[in-house]
């Protein structure tokens, strides 16, 4: 069994578990109470390469990443710092992450915000609705494609914007097949680990040029974020390189800073 494959095994049994606590009529109808999502994909369509920074305390990869006793702290730093958006880990078994996390951040922030999770079911869409969210992460190696159809279709259809994560062409195909708008291609294969940015370089000339392109895993500087920007990243998802690097604030403000830089490659469109 693979990683991605034991991570979802888990999910599917938490899930369950949620599902008994608040059936999914009830949480629907919850839901449709929340104030509208904030506009992500404007967000993420500038002139600048943005930073989707992210909440991560651990990983299977890499094991404990960060003490994060505070995510409200840290989202506010990163907003601070200028992130475009703020990816928020909310599986909880290999990841330490939580809703209780996606609250927390959700409170000390106004910019929009993205649930980080393994998604397979709708319960989970209108799950990251119900807590405030603006994106919605789907994985296309952890989904068929009629579910992938469905779960983007919801997403919009509850006016968020879906982040469609992929690792080779053929994923790529089947993300723009299902219709997907912003594309996450991800350097970290998810049933071995590996961390390949190449693996962008590789995908991003095939997808069209009004597909919102990010970066996914490995930035570990601006260096990082500018060969990506010149493989023509709108964006880079940015965990570890923030948690981990003892002042996630400046480690941020100087990606930030590279993405707006003259000299920084920018999004063609
Ligand atoms: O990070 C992992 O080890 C991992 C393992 C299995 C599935 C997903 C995993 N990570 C999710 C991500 O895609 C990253 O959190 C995100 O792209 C940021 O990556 P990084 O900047 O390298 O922390």
């Amino acid at each position: 069994m693979s990683v991605l494959e034991s991570i979802i095994d888990g999910v599917r049994e938490d899930l369950a578990a949620r599902e008994a606590r608040l059936p999914f009529e009830v949480l629907k109808e919850k839901a449709a109470k929340v104030a509208p999502p904030r506009d992500a994909l404007s967000a993420l369509r500038s002139t600048d390469v943005g930073v989707i920074a992210e909440v991560k305390r651990r990983s299977p990869s890499k094991g404990e990443l960060a003490d994060i006793s505070n995510p409200a702290e840290l989202a506010k730093d990163y907003e601070e710092a200028g992130a475009r958006v703020i990816s928020v880990l909310t599986e909880q078994r290999r990841f330490g992450g939580s809703l209780a996390d996606f609250d927390a951040v959700r409170a000390a922030v106004d910019v929009p915000l993205l649930r980080k999770d393994f998604v397979v079911s709708p319960y989970q869409v209108h799950e990251a609705r119900l807590h405030g969210a603006d994106l919605v992460l789907l994985i296309v190696a952890a989904l068929e494609q009629n579910a992938l159809v469905g779960l983007l279709d919801r997403v919009e259809s509850l006016g968020m914007t879906a982040l469609v994560e992929v690792h080779t062409a053929e994923e790529a195909d089947r993300a723009l097949e299902a219709g997907a708008s912003v594309i996450g291609v991800n350097a970290r294969d998810l049933h071995t680990l590996e961390v390949d940015r190449e693996v962008f370089t590789r995908i991003a000339p095939g997808l069209p040029f009004d597909t919102v392109k990010i970066a996914e895993s490995g930035v570990r500087g601006p260096g990082d974020l500018m060969a990506y920007a010149g493989a023509g990243a709108d964006a880079v998802l940015v965990g570890e390189g923030l948690v981990a690097s003892g002042d996630p604030k400046a480690a941020l403000t100087k990606l930030v800073t590279a993405g707006s830089h003259p000299a920084c490659p920018r999004p063609s469109r």
